[in-house]
């Protein structure tokens, strides 16, 4: 098992109750997290970064409970996240943006800066390296977001919604950054692209208000999809099943 939840209640100050008692245990390997707009996936992984803290229960991983006193460092080295919105730090280039995650995450400032040119390379971004990353596109930042994650030993990498506005050379750059991590990671993205579905992940997770409506390998999850839907269209079809068809994307 991977990050597992145990009871875990969440609600934003001035927001709604996003978790309610949630306890659940994520498969080891690369997981696809689905579910609506505001079912609460961005929520859940930054309380698996321990961004944020639940207001009761617990979130553990390899062990370690990031609210339990001393344990909370080692449990950020442990995990690497890329959160839903990526913002170029001024004045940074690509490379001490990637440095800089690397050197919050323990490594030595010499580690941190070697790591960083290799992280980029393996998104694509090495001729970026030394541009300031404010100067980048939306899709190339969100590139130097899984390069952030990739820079240190992750044991549980969370990326959320990282293939959003890539372009489908860079959507297969990720299908390989992400078959390369999970040899040593298990790793947890959250998006709404389902075409490459079964190309990427093992297990499908769907979340709806809090709530996980289906866990499984993604042959389980292709068998929710209805006899009749076009061969193409089966993760639509699955996932429409699955939230009782109500729920639009
Ligand atoms: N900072 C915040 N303050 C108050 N409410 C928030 C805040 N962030 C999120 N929410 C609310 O919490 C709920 C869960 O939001 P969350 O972003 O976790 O959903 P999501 O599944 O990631 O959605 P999406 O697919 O649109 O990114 C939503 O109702 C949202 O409006």
């Amino acid at each position: 098992m991977s990050v597992a939840f145990a009871t875990c209640t969440y609600r934003y100050r001035r927001g709604p109750v996003v978790l309610d008692g949630l306890s659940f245990g994520f498969p080891s390997g690369r997981t696809v997290l689905l579910g609506p707009n505001g079912a609460g996936k961005t929520t859940l992984l930054a309380i698996a970064a321990s961004a944020l803290q639940p207001r009761a229960g617990t979130v553990a991983f390899a062990g370690l409970d990031p609210a339990i006193r001393g344990q909370l460092r080692a449990y950020r080295r442990q995990v690497g996240w890329m959160p839903q919105h990526i913002a170029p730090v001024p004045g940074m280039t690509c490379r001490e943006q990637v440095a800089y995650a690397g050197w919050l995450k323990g490594m030595t400032r010499r580690e941190a800066w070697g790591a960083a040119v290799e992280a980029l390379g393996r998104v694509g971004l090495a001729k970026k390296a030394d541009q300031r990353a404010s100067a980048l596109s939306g899709g190339q930042l969100r590139r130097v977001g899984v390069a952030q994650t990739l820079v240190h030993d992750s044991r549980l990498v969370l990326l959320d919604e990282p293939t959003a506005g890539l372009d489908p050379a860079q959507r297969g750059v990720f299908r390989k950054v992400v078959e390369q991590l999970s040899e040593s990671a298990d790793v947890i993205v959250s998006t709404h692209q389902t075409e490459d579905l079964s190309e990427v992940y093992d297990h499908v997770v769907v979340l709806s208000e809090g709530t996980i409506r289906f866990s499984g390998t993604v042959k389980e999850f292709h068998a929710r999809a209805p006899a009749d839907t076009a061969s193409g269209r089966w993760a639509e079809g699955a996932y429409a099943a699955v939230l009782g068809g109500g729920e639009a994307w």
